[in-house]
């Protein structure tokens, strides 16, 4: 089969937010779990975010990224206690990839007052912006990504057979991380660069909204062991599984590899990824009964402690290893 003919599921969202009629809801149930065990990602419409927010957010995007390099670089990430603002293209390089990611991003989180627990909790970073060109539609955007993620995790639940009441520990201050992001033009010229090198997502649930028409993303399909080409469609939202729900779900549910090469013909490709953790204290709803007391914390804090330092009473708050 070629990879052409394979596309990700399709899921009507719509059946779940809104039934109309009796097993609604258990359709949309069924063919969420079927897409996640099988691909560990979906396309999914019917999501509830009105396209008027969704290209807002792409415009807020483009507004930001095209701001002076200089001023892009006093909101860097690296230099803010929680990690939220500005990466610059070239600073991410997996282990084994020969060249860093060409993207640029800029990191979003909760709105606390005060920083909490090394960061993780804390107020963001707001570029020098017009509030309604950037803050404010940004925010609304965050807001409504946040209510579909969790909308996700619930689903999720439900398709293993656990309830929807687990979701009220697990939500109680959930880690929600926003992540804009612009790619250069691919250059075929320089083997080995991508846009973002193959990787999985480490934590909970993914919602990505990309530029309709700038396609570029390319899910591994582990029984073809071929890279599938998603494409790019307006108002159809990609989800995926992170490597939390992989372990945490014994492997029903997939975290599966992807990438992106920017096929758009020499213009950039903006797109935006909301990743919904759950509460730092929480440990995994996708198996109550799991011995593994781990909490999102520990996940977190082992995914990024070469990057960034921890204190003392954080690792040992969540449990993880010293
Ligand atoms: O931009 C995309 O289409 C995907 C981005 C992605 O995989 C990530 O940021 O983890
Ligand atoms: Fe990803």
């Amino acid at each position: 089969m070629a990879t052409d003919e394979v596309t990700l599921p399709l899921v009507d969202l719509s059946g779940y937010i809104n039934p109309q009629q009796p097993g609604d809801k258990e359709r949309v149930i069924a063919e969420v779990r079927d897409a996640c065990a099988k691909y560990g990602f979906f396309q999914a419409t019917g999501h509830g975010i009105p396209l008027g927010q969704q290209k807002g957010m792409l415009k807020s995007i483009n507004t930001l990224f095209n701001m002076p390099v200089e001023e892009k670089r006093k909101l860097s990430f690296l230099k803010n206690p929680c990690r939220r603002g500005y990466e610059e293209s070239g600073a991410s390089l997996r282990d084994g990839d020969p060249l860093p990611d060409s993207k640029e991003a800029y990191y979003i989180g909760r709105e606390d007052p005060v920083v909490e627990h090394s960061g993780f909790y804390g107020p963001n970073v707001w570029p020098p912006l017009p509030e309604e060109e950037f803050r404010n539609p940004v925010w609304e955007y965050y807001q409504s990504t946040h209510h579909l993620g969790q909308l996700i995790w619930e689903i999720l639940l439900l398709g293993l057979g656990h309830p929807v009441s687990l979701m009220e520990e697990f939500a109680k201050r959930p880690m929600v991380v926003l992540k804009m992001i612009r790619y250069p033009p691919h250059r075929s010229d320089l083997p080995g660069q991508f846009g973002v090198g193959p990787h999985t997502d480490f934590g909970g649930i993914t919602v990505l909204l990309q530029e309709a028409g700038k396609h570029g993303l390319q899910v591994w399909h582990e029984g073809l062991e071929q890279w599938l080409p998603v494409k790019a469609a307006e108002d159809i939202y990609i989800i995926n599984c992170g490597d939390m729900i992989g372990k945490w779900s014994g492997g029903q549910y997939k975290s599966a590899k992807h990438r992106v090469i920017n096929a758009a013909d020499n213009e950039p490709r903006l797109s935006c990824a909301t990743f919904f953790h759950g509460d730092l204290f929480a440990t995994n709803p996708l198996n109550p009964s799991d011995p593994n007391r781990e909490t999102v914390g520990a996940l977190l804090v082992k995914r990024f402690r070469n990057q960034f330092s921890f204190d003392k009473e954080l690792i040992a708050a969540v449990g993880a290893p010293a």
